[in-house]
């Protein structure tokens, strides 16, 4: 998939165009109306999301799984005793497990997972809304698997990016994405003699934007459902809980857009609950658990519940499977009766609008 083009325009080599326009027109230091033309280096916004195995097949989900949890960002635990474990144990038995997972969710018409098709739509809808700005070149990559992030970042530099804007896809920093991402783009620019210039875009869990569409599409799915949930839960990825005891914010962000979903939606605190999910291993992780969560609810009495998964910029294995297949069927099998998954904002309008504010926010002074 070539790099996408706001203007349409073929690759333009390393030159940078002319480009007249006056930046910060309007602002103080805007080149007055009379000034000659000035060369303007290209921009490049590089979408990053997680990651995803290329099939479902053995080898596929091995390679995938093993490059994602050989990564010293996501597993903390000390090599000496992760190893043997990941080599011998994990990657004998989970790439089968997980593979039949992806199985279930694939994308048969492209041949790919969802994860991967809803990012590459958003980096189009994206460059697509900032055509306007004709020095943009947007395009996406994947922190594990391809395409890889240092490629695409060469790729930009070559059609002319002089600076680049990397934007991991987590509305809540985590070390284990967020930083693995940035950590990974700095990477490709230590091997490059001249380097673009270039900037991450930090988390942005209270930015009223996301709230906002975060409540316009729980209020547009709530009202097509043809129950009313008694409560909503807000699922995130879990991380073990030593990552927080370490300092990480992640756990306080997720709770920062819970609480400003719930105050922009005016619901009481016990109609939207903070969960965590996907936990892996045997070590402590966030709490409340989703799936304990969702068992307890149910055998309490509650029939009709929702769930959404705010923390997402996009379904995947984890959203799609996890939430909509097996958590709905813990919830059915223990006594629940309405069980709802609610979409991510993905490629959607809402979602969108998300991703270029965020994206234009973090342009400023550039653009
Ligand atoms: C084992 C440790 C893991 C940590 C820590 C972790 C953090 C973390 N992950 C996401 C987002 C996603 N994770 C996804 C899949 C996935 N995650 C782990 C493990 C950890 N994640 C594994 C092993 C897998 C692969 C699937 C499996 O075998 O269970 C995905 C889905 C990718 C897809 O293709 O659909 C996402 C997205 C976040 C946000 C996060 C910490 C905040
Ligand atoms: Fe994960
Ligand atoms: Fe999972």
């Amino acid at each position: 998939m070539d790099t996408i083009s706001t203007t349409g325009t073929a690759d333009i080599g390393t030159t940078s165009p002319l480009d007249d326009r006056r930046p910060f027109a309007g602002r103080p230091g805007a080149l007055p109306a009379d000034h000659p033309p000035v060369a303007f280096g290209r921009i490049g916004v590089l979408l990053v999301n997680l990651g995803t195995p290329e099939g479902t097949d053995y080898w596929s989900m091995r390679r995938y799984l093993k490059e994602f949890l050989s990564d010293r960002r996501v597993i903390e635990v000390p090599r000496a005793i992760w190893w043997p474990l990941l080599n011998l144990v994990i990657l004998s038995r989970r790439p089968q497990a997980s593979g039949k997972a992806y199985a279930a969710i694939w994308n048969h018409e492209l041949d790919e997972a969802p994860l991967r098709t809803i990012t590459r739509s958003q980096a189009e809808k994206l460059a697509a809304s900032l055509a306007a700005e004709p020095r943009i070149e947007v395009d996406w990559a994947m922190r594990y698997g391809m395409p890889a992030i240092g490629d695409r970042l060469k790729r930009l530099q070559q059609k002319g990016c002089e600076r680049i804007l990397v934007v991991p896809l987590y509305p809540q920093y985590a070390a284990a994405t967020t930083a693995t991402v940035n950590d990974v783009a700095f990477d490709a620019l230590k091997a490059m003699r001249w380097q673009p210039a270039v900037r991450t875009l930090p988390q942005y869990c209270d930015d009223p934007v996301y709230i906002d569409a975060l409540a316009n599409s729980l209020e547009a799915h709530l009202a097509g459902l043809d129950f009313e949930p008694e409560m909503v839960l807000a699922s995130f990825h879990g991380v073990p809980l030593e990552y927080l005891q370490k300092g990480d914010p992640y756990h306080c962000q997720c709770h920062k857009t819970a609480r400003l979903l719930r105050d922009r939606l005016g619901w009481p605190q016990e109609r939207l609950k903070v969960t965590f999910q996907s936990r892996f291993g045997r070590a402590e992780w966030l709490k409340p658990y989703t799936d304990e969560t969702v068992k307890a609810l149910a055998r309490s009495g509650v029939k009709r519940l929702a769930v959404m998964t705010p923390g997402f910029v996009a379904d995947c294995l984890e959203t799609i499977e996890e939430i909509g297949v097996e958590n709905a069927g813990y919830f059915m099998a223990e006594g629940g009766e309405h069980f709802s998954a609610v979409p991510c904002l993905n490629d959607s309008a809402e979602g969108m609008r998300v991703i270029e504010h965020v994206v234009r926010r973090e342009l400023m002074g550039w653009v």
